[in-house]
């Protein structure tokens, strides 16, 4: 068990009731999406070829949460596939490279054409602005500007820097989804 599981725990003590969450990994081709899966999954940088179907894998970072992962291929011809994967999702992490600016207006329109469907309603997002360790990426507050996640409306979000190849903020990102599909559970209860 790696440092960010056991971190993770900690963390996420204060979940006490069992829930399962649908959690949908997107973006677009190239983002660094399997990575970060195979990253949290093993706590290994595995070498990925693009995907064309999906992967899904379980993670249990305590007790009482488990998170199932669906990681979506992100090329052109395949996102029009994404929506068969939206019901259910209690949250949604999408991953932009963040050295990739010429991509950066794509990744804001896929992202909206995502979350303005009746099924991705209120569904909270977290921002991954990956591959933070190239050294002419961005930093995170620009991303957040150039995507327009300040317009995002009865919904609550959050932007995280990461490097998927070392994990570094996979921890805090993933905290901070917890938090957000812990509060989206308790709101469709009372729906
Ligand atoms: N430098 C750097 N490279 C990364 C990082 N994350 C992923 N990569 C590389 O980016 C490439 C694409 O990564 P994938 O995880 O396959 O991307 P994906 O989003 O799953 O792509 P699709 O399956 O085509 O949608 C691979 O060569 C990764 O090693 C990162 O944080 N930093
Ligand atoms: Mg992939």
């Amino acid at each position: 068990m790696g440092i960010l599981w056991t971190k993770l725990s900690e963390t996420f003590s204060y979940f006490t009731e069992t829930g399962q969450c649908k959690i949908l990994l997107l973006g677009l081709d190239n983002a660094g999406k399997t990575t970060i899966l195979y990253k949290l999954k093993l706590n290994e940088a595995v070498s990925t070829i693009p995907t064309l179907g999906f992967n899904v894998e379980t993670v249990t970072p305590c007790k009482g949460l488990e998170f199932t992962v669906w990681d979506v291929g992100g090329q052109e011809k395949l996102r029009s596939l994404w929506n068969y994967y939206f019901q259910d999702t209690c949250g949604l992490i999408y991953v932009v490279d963040s050295n990739d600016r010429e991509r950066y207006e794509m990744a804001r329109e896929e992202l909206f054409r995502v979350i303005e469907t009746d099924e991705m309603r209120e569904v909270p997002v977290v921002v991954l602005a990956n591959k933070q360790d190239l050294p002419n990426s961005p930093k995170p507050d620009v991303l957040a500007e150039a995507l327009s996640l300040q317009k995002l409306r009865d919904r609550k979000w959050f932007i995280q820097g990461t490097c998927a190849n070392s994990g570094e903020g996979l921890y805090e990102g993933l905290n901070e989804m917890a938090k957000l599909v812990k509060d989206f559970k308790r709101t469709r209860q009372s729906w």
